[in-house]
């Protein structure tokens, strides 16, 4: 199968989304798409598999012009959508969930269940997963529900699958294992056109590239003619120089400090500082209960035994209400669902921590609203047509990055970032690095989980790691390589065998 989109337009309202995009891909290879956030890769997609209408262009299946009506129709035809973030009923086992509106009845139309199990059997053994199909799928790891995704795309016999940003929420094993999965159904025939912001990944898995900027694709390139240089300048449009900034930091006094904190079956005896001025990464494997650290120390979740200290005084807290008062911020993980109010302005989601520090004698005042929370979309080069609009208009990077200035400006003393940058652009990246540096350089502690070791080695002054609920180090990241804090990540084993 051969897909070409050839000179597609498409505007929301007056914002005028993509002015010109020349894609193809066909069966047997793996096509990367880049671009930075909001340069309209995802609603390419959208258009592709119909779930928009485009306003001029032409897409060709096998020569052939094609419409499709809706994602159904697109998959009726061998193209299936894997997103982001899968939709699954997490309470519903893996098999429901798998043949959801998709059930095979018998002839008095009632389930046959029987099949149906057999059936999801084949296709997930055919990825080499052996998954007990009867379990509620909310109960399996992120990794593993990505693989029951593309068992669903093989089950409605996809010749072309679009994975967006796959490998978001895997971890390392469960990388190679999906890219392992790739390169076996590319050679049975099987296209993918693969969205990703990590360009190692793309180097890795992809057979060609191409890069989208503001809405019009800039080349296309054999992966293997393309440097990482030449690609970031095709995206940001400029050269970048360091990845990282220098950091210079100057501590000061003790902010933060978390005394044995434990949670029965979730985390141990937890113990760890943070000084004003200071950025502290947390380092581990995915699921070694990092987030589930936080968000105790934040209130969304109780700890059974431990203390949390600010200045040196012990708190009590309860909610993240009363983590606010204390001064404290938190970027979740999961910004979708707990970071932005979807249906409300850039504006009102931003000034929400901090909306108390804009009343004056009993009245909000509007003009410094305005005035503070443009700086920040601008710093942040959120890319948006003004800051009135919805949250939900922005693409999933843009909103990442409205969710940082939220925090970013709530004037918090102590900042727990999670996973500050998954999901961002590159040229966004370094202005994320730039703003934390501003921060500490007023004294702010930071807090930074983050899976991405060469992040955690270039942008923090220590490194506490955690495995399975426990910190096993905490370093100084001066000394740190990425081997020793894998070390500590895993255990202690070291090339599977332990020390
Ligand atoms: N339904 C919509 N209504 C209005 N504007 C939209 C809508 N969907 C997307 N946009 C706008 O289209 C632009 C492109 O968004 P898109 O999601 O395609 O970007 P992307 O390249 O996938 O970005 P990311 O890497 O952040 O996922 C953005 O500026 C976004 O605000």
């Amino acid at each position: 199968m051969k897909i070409e989109m050839k000179n597609i337009t498409k505007a929301f309202g007056t914002n005028k989304v993509l002015e010109g995009v020349n894609f193809t891909v066909q069966s047997g290879e793996v096509h990367a798409l880049m671009g930075e956030n909001g340069a309209g890769k995802s609603t390419l997609m959208n258009i592709l598999t119909g779930l928009y209408g485009d306003d001029g262009g032409e897409i060709l299946v096998d020569g052939q012009t094609t419409h499709f009506s809706g994602p159904l129709d697109a998959e009726r035809h061998g193209i299936s959508f894997i997103h982001q973030e899968m939709n699954n009923f997490l309470e519903m086992s893996v098999v429901d969930n798998m043949f959801l509106n998709k059930e095979i009845k018998n002839k008095f139309g009632l389930m046959n269940e029987n099949k149906m199990r057999e059936q999801a059997k084949f296709y997930l053994s055919k990825l080499g997963a052996k998954i007990d199909v009867d379990k509620p799928i909310g109960s399996l790891s992120v990794g593993r529900q990505q693989m029951i995704e593309i068992a669903k795309s093989l089950m409605t016999n996809a010749k072309i699958i679009i994975m967006d940003e796959p490998t978001a929420a895997l971890t390392e094993n469960e990388i190679a294992q999906l890219f392992e999965i790739v390169r076996g159904l590319k050679k049975q025939g099987v296209g993918f056109i693969y969205i990703s912001h990590r360009m190692e990944e793309i180097f890795e898995i992809a057979d060609k590239v191409t890069v989208m900027r503001d809405g019009i694709s800039i080349n296309e390139y054999q992966t293997k003619d393309v440097s990482m240089k030449q690609l970031v300048k095709d995206m940001v449009g400029r050269e970048i120089g360091d990845f990282y900034p220098d950091r210079n930091p100057k501590f000061g006094k003790v902010s933060l400090e978390v005394q044995h904190l434990s949670e029965d079956g979730v985390f141990q005896d937890v113990s760890f500082k943070v000084q004003e001025g200071e950025i502290l990464a947390f380092s581990g494997l995915m699921g070694a209960g990092r987030t589930e650290i936080m968000r105790s120390i934040f209130g969304i979740d109780p700890h059974n035994e431990g203390k949390i200290l600010i200045d040196g005084q012990e708190v009590h807290i309860h909610s993240p209400q009363e983590a606010i008062k204390h001064q404290i911020g938190f970027l979740t993980e999961n910004r979708k669902d707990e970071g932005l109010i979807l249906n409300d302005s850039l504006t009102d989601n931003i000034v929400l921590p901090s909306i108390n520090g804009f009343v004056k004698h009993g009245l909000v005042d509007d003009k410094a609203i305005n005035e503070f929370t443009n700086m920040l979309l601008k710093r942040l080069s959120v890319k948006a047509q003004s800051a009135d609009v919805t949250a939900s208009s922005l693409s999933g990077g843009n909103q990442q990055k409205v969710v940082l200035a939220k925090w970013v400006g709530s004037g918090s003393r102590v900042l727990i970032l999670d996973e500050p940058t998954r999901g961002v652009d590159v040229g966004a990246k370094r202005e994320i690095y730039d703003l934390m540096n501003e921060l500490t350089d007023r004294h702010v502690a930071i807090i930074m989980i983050s899976s991405d070791l060469p992040e955690v080695l270039g942008m923090s002054d220590k490194i506490a790691v955690v495995y399975e609920g426990k910190i096993t180090g905490i370093v100084d990241t001066k000394s740190a390589t990425q081997e020793s804090v894998m070390t500590l990540a895993t255990g202690g084993v070291k090339d599977g065998t332990r020390n």
